[in-house]
């Protein structure tokens, strides 16, 4: 396996997959009383899904609730994330602005880790990059389609390009159209996590479909997976509490 990352008290990349729960509410109370909730479930760490924020074009505003989500959640590992539209979020703006939202966000120290989406550009990519790691943030480099499952070659290769990039945790979720399909993602993983990656990556199958991939992280080498507590943020998350079941049920086994 890969190296492992350091996240606070997380180590990524070792035994267990690390287990994330989006928060996608859309006001300041939705997304508090989310984080409230959390309190009571077993999991690693939060992504907040700002692109689900109802004030995301207002950087006083994401800056005074990230501030509030750190005092309610405490030592938690949080992952800050703007999903454009077109890899599956809510809004898109410009390249401009998402340089700035991210940037902003890792200067402020108070998330972890940074979602950077690997075809912003690699000027920009590199920009945010360097931000957040002179910032002590981590970051998860990312691509997502939507609609398919590009050729196993194709996946390494984005993979390998987030690695080049500077990503900590470069990470794919492709959408499968037959068992094949996912077949090529969990050989992708495979062969990324044992033959290419020197750091943890993460993959997942999406919908139903895939599930198996979101289970499976231990075996084919994907060192985290995205588990719903009050909603999901894409399909064929299942819940955190079956979620967590599972993958130590798959630790148990080996
Ligand atoms: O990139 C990902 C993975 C994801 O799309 C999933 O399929 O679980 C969920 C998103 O919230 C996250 O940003």
């Amino acid at each position: 396996m890969a190296n492992i990352v350091e996240v606070r008290n997380l180590k990524l990349g070792e035994g267990i997959p690390k287990i994330c729960v989006p928060l996608v509410g859309k006001t300041n109370e939705e997304i508090l009383e989310e984080a409230k909730f959390l309190k009571n479930v077993k999991f690693d760490l939060i992504e907040w899904r700002v692109d689900h924020y109802e004030n995301v074009e207002d950087l006083e505003k994401v800056k005074e609730i990230v501030k509030a989500l750190r005092e309610e959640v405490g030592e938690t590992v949080i992952l800050f994330t703007f999903r454009s539209k077109k890899e599956g979020g809510e809004l898109e703006v410009s390249d401009e602005y998402y340089a700035q939202l991210n940037k902003t966000v890792a200067e402020t120290k108070l998330v972890d880790l940074v979602d950077v989406e690997l075809f912003t550009g690699d000027e920009i990519v590199k920009d945010i990059v360097e931000t957040a790691h002179n910032n002590g943030v981590k970051v998860v480099m990312s691509n997502h389609d939507f609609f398919k499952t590009p050729a196993k070659e194709e996946i390494i290769s984005r993979l390998c390009k987030m690695q080049d990039l500077g990503a900590d945790l470069p990470k794919i979720a492709v959408m499968p159209n037959t068992s094949e399909d996912v077949v090529t993602l969990l050989a992708a993983t495979e062969e990324m996590s044992t033959k290419h990656a020197n750091r943890p990556i993460i993959t997942m199958s999406m919908g139903g479909l895939g599930l198996v991939s979101r289970l499976s992280g231990e075996t084919f080498g994907s060192a985290l997976t995205f588990g719903a507590a009050k909603a999901a943020s894409a399909p064929g998350q299942i819940s955190v509490d079956k979620l967590a079941t599972i993958l130590e049920v798959m630790h148990e086994s080996k």
